[in-house]
């Protein structure tokens, strides 16, 4: 063996570098009204999104989820503390700014579909892009729709589409312009169980296939069991979390911290 194949045996393999997280909250406070009446939704809270992972957020009614994922996002602003996205801590933009990177860096899934009615299910989907005056990389839109499974139903409007259609064009919108994150609000809430198991399941792909990061908040623990990991909060603080949930651990979980 000559040694320069001797020396590359000896070199341990150049690690993989791990990814730095998609999106990352310190010291979280999110506090709404004043004095008497003041609410804290969000008491001190620390995450770090995973890039590339599905996470779920889970925890009782009230307990910040949506505030979380709101300020995650940038429709909310933040009390005290920083989220960043990427290398961006929103709290340093303008609102010009920030409505640049929800409509570049952002995808969102909501319960209630959001689509535009007078808009056939292609239109919606390029909408955000065209928005932002992109085109959608036409292989990977045929793949988005493919894999959503839309098929001849690309050419209807939307109340010509069953629920679960409807949240397949709305996952689609969220994953065409390939987001750094997609946030998910309840995205199974509206829909029957085979449809929201569609969903879940597509939603997976996407992180599995394509690496998409995705935060889903959800009061379902069967919906929680198809992320990577869930994060449970409880008076606006993450009190638990757990990898590679079972529906039965989430209820666990959900019953030990009082939901
Ligand atoms: N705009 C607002 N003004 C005043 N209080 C608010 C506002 N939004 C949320 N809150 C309060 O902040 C707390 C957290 O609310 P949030 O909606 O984030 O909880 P949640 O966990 O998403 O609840 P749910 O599961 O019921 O949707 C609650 O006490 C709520 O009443």
């Amino acid at each position: 063996m000559d040694t320069q194949h001797a020396a590359a045996l000896l070199d341990p393999p150049s690690p993989v570098p791990p990814r730095a997280p998609a999106a990352r909250v310190r010291g979280a406070v999110k506090r709404y009204g004043r004095g008497d009446t003041a609410v804290t939704a969000l008491d001190h809270v620390d995450l770090d999104v995973p890039a590339g992972r599905f996470t779920a957020v889970m925890g009782p009614s009230g307990s910040g989820k949506s505030t979380l994922m709101h300020c995650l996002a940038g429709l909310d602003t933040l009390t005290a503390g920083s989220v960043h996205l990427g290398d961006v801590e929103l709290g340093s933009l303008s609102d010009r700014e920030l409505t640049r990177v929800r409509r570049e860096r952002i995808g969102f899934v909501f319960q209630s579909f959001n689509l535009v009615p007078t808009l056939t299910a292609r239109e919606n989907i390029v909408l955000p892009s065209s928005l932002a005056g992109r085109k959608p990389d036409a292989d990977w839109f045929e793949q988005v729709v493919r894999t959503v499974g839309l098929g001849d139903r690309l050419r209807h409007r939307p109340s010509e589409l069953s629920g679960g259609q409807q949240q397949r064009v709305a996952v689609a919108r969220a994953l065409v312009s390939r987001p750094e994150v997609v946030f998910a609000d309840e995205p199974t809430g509206n829909l029957d169980s085979r449809s929201g198991t569609e969903i879940l399941e597509f939603m997976r792909s996407a992180v599995r296939g394509i690496g998409q990061t995705i935060v889903m908040v959800t009061h379902d623990p069967a919906a929680a069991s198809y992320a990577d990991s869930v994060v449970f909060l409880a008076d606006g603080r993450i009190v638990d979390s757990i990898d590679e949930p079972t529906a039965e651990r989430v209820l666990d979980h959900m019953k030990r911290i009082g939901a």
